[in-house]
């Protein structure tokens, strides 16, 4: 499959984009068109021959060229998995599904199958037999951009393709600190911020999935009692995939007090998903997500917002927008946004959640 934007045309005769897009020669030769010279975040050039060139660590996708790639694929949805689908997300809308989430899946099975070569060719080398371990997938993002609906998406998609039937996903929100402990620490208003997780269980949760075990446990967090379930547990035994969702999976390691590093998470990820929007944008998704909220779940008695499905509209907007601009805005810009140039692919959401481009890292 090759990846390249519409107004660029076919890849045939010398490859040339129209004038108005073509890319600076260098002495080298042209840069290639698919680059991401818009990329805010897109690191500097790696390469100093060329004081003109730009140069990115992306290939850049827009959604038109993104979506056609759908019509490259069998459409693998029955009736049954659409339902299944819409138990996701009432807002989520299927064409959305077809356009950008089947062929964010068929990449990944792209990736899956050539991990598979790769352990068999790399097993020939060394004469091992080394066991396949689960395809490990990171998704990142701000609360409320949609990380948890695209994770559950994919789970779905990806349930269709021959060489991953079996997918898990576990969110790393059941390695918060219960809140009994987030409140000894006194820092029971940094829920989602980093030092609010039990970084090292997660760590090794993620480490012991990939290296093979054959069954591991991880704790599982309740956003109904806003705090951890003790007596339940998420089991993963041992999946083609284990999609890991969660603000901070992209974090880098942590530096030691003798300046070295250990693992970060993502040393463990074959794969990672950024999910990317303005911040005004998420902040509405927040606030409407509350809202919606308090006629659902906040309703029951048994909720930790009980309490909020009192407050009139106007109060609950005030209440919601004020847990944005005091916790989860701060933690986005402080701790999430940072890393969203460590992701493989990087899926840019427009005010209705439509996904307007995607950025994937060269290979
Ligand atoms: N692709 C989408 N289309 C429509 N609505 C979406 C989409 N993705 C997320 N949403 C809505 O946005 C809000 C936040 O999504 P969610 O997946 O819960 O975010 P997160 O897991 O990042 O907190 C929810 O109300 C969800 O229904
Ligand atoms: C549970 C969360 C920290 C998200 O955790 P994640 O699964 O991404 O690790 C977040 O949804 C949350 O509850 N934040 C606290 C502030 C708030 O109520 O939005």
């Amino acid at each position: 499959m090759s990846l390249h934007s519409p107004d660029e045309g076919p890849r045939a005769g010398d490859g040339q984009p129209p004038a108005e897009r073509r890319a600076p020669t260098t002495a080298t030769g042209p840069i290639p068109a698919v680059y991401s010279n818009t990329a805010p975040w897109a690191s500097s050039p790696p390469f100093e021959e060329s004081p003109n060139a730009s140069y990115s660590p992306f290939v850049e996708l827009d959604r038109q060229a993104w979506a056609r790639l759908a019509d490259t694929i069998e459409q693998p949805l029955n009736q049954d998995d659409v339902d299944r689908l819409r138990g996701i997300g009432e807002h989520l809308s299927l064409n959305e599904v077809e356009q950008i989430y089947l062929p964010l899946s068929r990449l990944l099975s792209i990736y899956v199958e050539s991990a598979a070569q790769l352990r068999a060719s790399a097993n020939d080398f060394l004469g091992e037999q080394t066991r396949r371990t689960p395809f490990v997938i990171g998704v990142a993002g701000s609360v409320a951009v949609g990380k948890s609906t695209t994770a559950r998406v994919l789970q779905e998609m990806l349930r269709r393709w021959p060489s991953t039937p079996r997918v898990e996903l576990v969110t790393t929100d059941g390695f918060l600190y219960p809140n009994a402990e987030l409140k000894r620490r006194g820092i029971m208003d940094r829920k989602g911020f980093p030092e609010a997780y039990d970084r090292r269980a997660l760590l090794r949760m993620v480490s012991e999935v990939k290296s093979g075990k054959p069954e591991v446990t991880a704790p599982k967090y309740s956003h109904l009692k806003y705090d951890i379930i003790p007596e339940e547990k998420v089991v993963v035994r041992r999946p083609d995939v284990l999609i890991v969702e969660g603000l901070n999976v992209l974090q880098p390691a942590r530096v030691r007090e003798d300046g070295t590093t250990g693992l970060a998470l993502s040393d463990f990820f074959d794969f990672s998903i950024y999910v990317d929007a303005k911040q005004r944008h998420i902040e509405q998704w927040y606030v409407d997500r509350f809202m919606r909220w308090r006629y659902g779940a906040f309703a029951d008695p048994e909720s930790y917002f009980h309490q909020y499905s009192y407050l009139t509209d106007e109060e609950a907007r005030a209440r919601a927008t004020d847990i944005w601009q005091r916790i989860n805005g701060p933690n986005l810009r402080e701790n999430i946004q940072p890393t969203r140039s460590r992701a493989r692919l990087v899926m840019s959401k427009s005010e209705d959640h439509s996904v307007s481009r995607v950025l994937l890292r060269k290979v």
